[in-house]
């Protein structure tokens, strides 16, 4: 049976896709009712939602255009930015000015480096940023599936912080979440994960167990070594052998997944490689550091995408 919420909390999730409905989810679970933002519907929509214990859960979720009146946005106080990372500056841009001064902006997506970007779009809003290794997966449009439990670390990066209840209300609804402070070595510690494992897995076309094999070993510790050398310029100290062992035992876990890259090549989706091995790279050549291998991986993956994207 269908439910509405009437939620005093005002959050709002801007892109309403596989990680957005999961967020959507679990919050609606703990007693609040987020407003979906989209590109172009304003209505109530029926969602499903299947646990991951196979349950499922329907509810009505409210949508809010991002072209609708700014009086719509004007009691948002907190906003949870889902999109894929090359998508949230335009996704952004196209809500900021209406949001209030006093909305506290979270983005929760893989890799980094959009934060920068957001930072100077914001006018006095606090900015908190994210990371999940929750897994979600799209079965329609409005029916998405948990296929993965994981952590999420969220932590405040610039301006006002998240208020206490907010950050309550985050906390209590987001199974395996934790508040860090600081928020950064977590997302570069994530970016390795992914930095390591998802151009590889698209590249030689294999799940992620496949590069346990002995073949890999080198350049993954490559990849994961130049990123912490970076991240150390950057501010961020990280244990490199820790870090190693931590790609490894990801690959173990995760050894019959493919990984969201091979996936989006795949699919012929555009990747976030840019956001991954590219802010790597970015990030080394700021501090005037070279970054072969991680470069080498954002050619190739860029190439592949080049087959299909104009
Ligand atoms: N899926 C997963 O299991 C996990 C994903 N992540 C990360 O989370 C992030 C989001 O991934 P995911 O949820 O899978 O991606 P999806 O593509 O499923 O969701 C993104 C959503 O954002 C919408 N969107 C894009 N641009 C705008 C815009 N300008 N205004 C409003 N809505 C917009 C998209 O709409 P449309 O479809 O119309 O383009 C889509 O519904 C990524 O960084 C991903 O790597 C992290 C952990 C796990
Ligand atoms: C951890 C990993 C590599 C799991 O597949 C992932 O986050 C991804 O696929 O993007």
């Amino acid at each position: 049976m269908g439910q509405q919420l009437v939620d005093e909390k005002n959050i709002a999730i801007l892109g309403a896709g596989a990680v957005g409905q999961l967020i959507y989810q679990q919050l609606f679970a703990n007693g609040h009712a987020p407003l979906f933002i989209t590109r172009d519907h304003e209505q109530q929509q029926h969602i499903a939602f299947t646990a991951l214990d196979g349950r499922v859960t329907e509810s009505t979720a409210t949508l809010l255009c991002n072209r609708s009146d700014p009086s719509l946005f004007e009691h948002i106080q907190l906003l949870i930015v889902c999109v894929k990372a090359y998508q949230i500056s335009d996704a952004l841009k196209s809500i900021i000015d209406k949001l209030p001064e006093e909305c506290h902006i979270l983005l929760l997506h893989n890799g980094m480096g959009p934060h920068l970007e957001v930072a100077k779009q914001l006018r006095g809003q606090g900015l908190s940023l994210g990371t999940t290794s929750q897994a979600a997966l799209k079965k329609s449009r409005w029916h998405i599936a948990q296929t993965g439990p994981g952590s999420t670390q969220l932590g405040d990066l610039t301006g006002p912080h998240l208020s206490r209840e907010l950050k309550a209300c985050l906390l209590n609804a987001i199974p395996g979440s934790q508040w860090c402070e600081p928020i950064l070595p977590s997302l570069w510690h994530k970016l390795a994960i992914n930095a390591a494992i998802n151009p590889l897995t698209a590249i030689h076309n294999c799940n992620n167990g496949a590069l346990a094999q002995a073949q890999y070993r080198q350049q993954i510790s490559d990849v994961v070594s130049e990123l912490v050398e970076v991240a150390s310029a950057d501010g961020v100290e990280l244990d490199k052998s820790a870090l190693i062992n931590r790609v490894f035992e990801v690959i173990e876990l995760t050894g019959a997944n493919y990984s969201s890259m091979h996936q989006d090549i795949a699919n012929k989706r555009k990747t976030e490689i840019e956001s991954i091995n590219g802010f790597v790279v970015q990030r080394a050549q700021h501090h005037k550091l070279t970054a072969k291998v991680n470069l080498s991986l954002l050619e190739q993956v860029k190439n592949m995408e080049l087959d299909y994207l104009q």
